[in-house]
């Protein structure tokens, strides 16, 4: 089938049409370790997805093994309608990595660094407005072994989408950011998003989890253990419900799954109809992610 045939409905191709990765019973192993363990995923086109996960859940193993750039031992994966293992050059620049800072650094300024590896795309960003976008401006000139650990990362973050990439990786992309940086960098991905590009990322802030991704998928230990929108993530944690008020001065709390009928009998029991210092409170994603990563399975090994 060529790339412009339509591909009938219900096909894997036209399936595929609207997926950007598809994984299905991923393994990776180290030696004997099992560190990704049968880990199936499905990314959409066009939407912002966050990997979340304890230290060492697999995220990385799991984002470079789509980038094409790590082996995997089991699975099927297809990344924008490829295996990446094969993938060649042109699959190649449709997709932009932003990996894990390396730290390292050369000799040559912000700006020669950008043009450099501008000459490798074929439509690259033009580095004035890339320099923009990343707040780079003032530092175009300075060397990159001269950069701040958050400039470097946002030095990093302009090679990554400089080429105008369908389907952006970023690995922990606002570690080491001020929290301006981290603000400009959401607005940048915002933009990106809006212009239809596809963004996997890897976080350990919730708060960029909630504010970026029209899905979050939670790893522990090599396992995909769920997957929804920043707002309904662990769907059973979220129904049960604290109420906290003041019986006698006494601050008194209780964990419910029916709050309104708590609140019912506490309104039927006060001679006033008032309840004192009365707050119902649902866990958010920081509430329910701590619960779903505490299981000895989702424990740094
Ligand atoms: N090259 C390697 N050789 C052996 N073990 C490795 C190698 N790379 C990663 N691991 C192990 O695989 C496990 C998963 O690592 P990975 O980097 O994918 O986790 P992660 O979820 O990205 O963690 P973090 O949040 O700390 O970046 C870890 O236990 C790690 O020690």
């Amino acid at each position: 089938m060529t790339a412009t045939s339509p591909a009938p409905a219900g096909t894997a191709a036209a399936r595929d049409d609207d997926t950007a990765v598809r994984v299905r019973g991923l393994v990776k192993r180290y030696g004997d370790r099992t560190v990704v363990a049968d880990l199936d995923l499905e990314v959409r086109r066009g939407e912002v997805f966050a990997l979340l996960g304890p230290n060492g859940a697999g995220k990385t193993t799991t984002v470079e093994i789509l980038e094409g750039v790590r082996r995997r031992d089991g699975g099927d994966v297809s990344v924008l309608g490829q295996d990446p293992a094969r993938a060649g050059r042109a699959w190649r620049d449709r997709t932009g990595v932003v990996g894990q800072s390396t730290g390292g650094g050369n000799a040559l300024t912000v700006r020669e660094t950008l043009e450099h590896f501008a000459r490798y795309h074929a439509t690259p960003v033009p580095t004035g407005e890339l320099l923009d976008d990343v707040g780079l401006t003032g530092a175009a000139r300075t060397r990159v072994d001269r950069l701040s650990g958050g400039q470097r990362r946002r030095l990093e973050v302009a090679l990554g989408v400089q080429g105008r990439p369908e389907l952006l990786f970023l690995d922990e992309p606002t570690t080491g950011m001020d929290p301006v940086a981290r603000r400009s960098f959401w607005t940048l991905v915002e933009g990106l998003r809006d212009r239809g590009t596809t963004v996997l990322l890897t976080t350990h802030y919730l708060d960029e989890a909630a504010h970026l991704a029209t899905r979050v998928g939670v790893i522990t230990a090599g396992r995909l253990v769920d997957v929804a929108p920043p707002d309904e993530l662990g769907a059973e944690l979220r129904r049960v419900a604290t109420v906290r008020w003041l019986e006698g001065g006494e601050p008194r709390e209780v964990t419910t799954p029916e709050p309104a009928a708590l609140l019912r009998d506490l309104v039927a029991a006060s001679p006033t109809g008032e309840v004192p210092g009365l707050t119902v409170t649902r866990p958010g994603l920081e509430d329910v992610y701590l619960r779903m990563v505490a299981t000895p399975e989702g424990q740094d090994r």
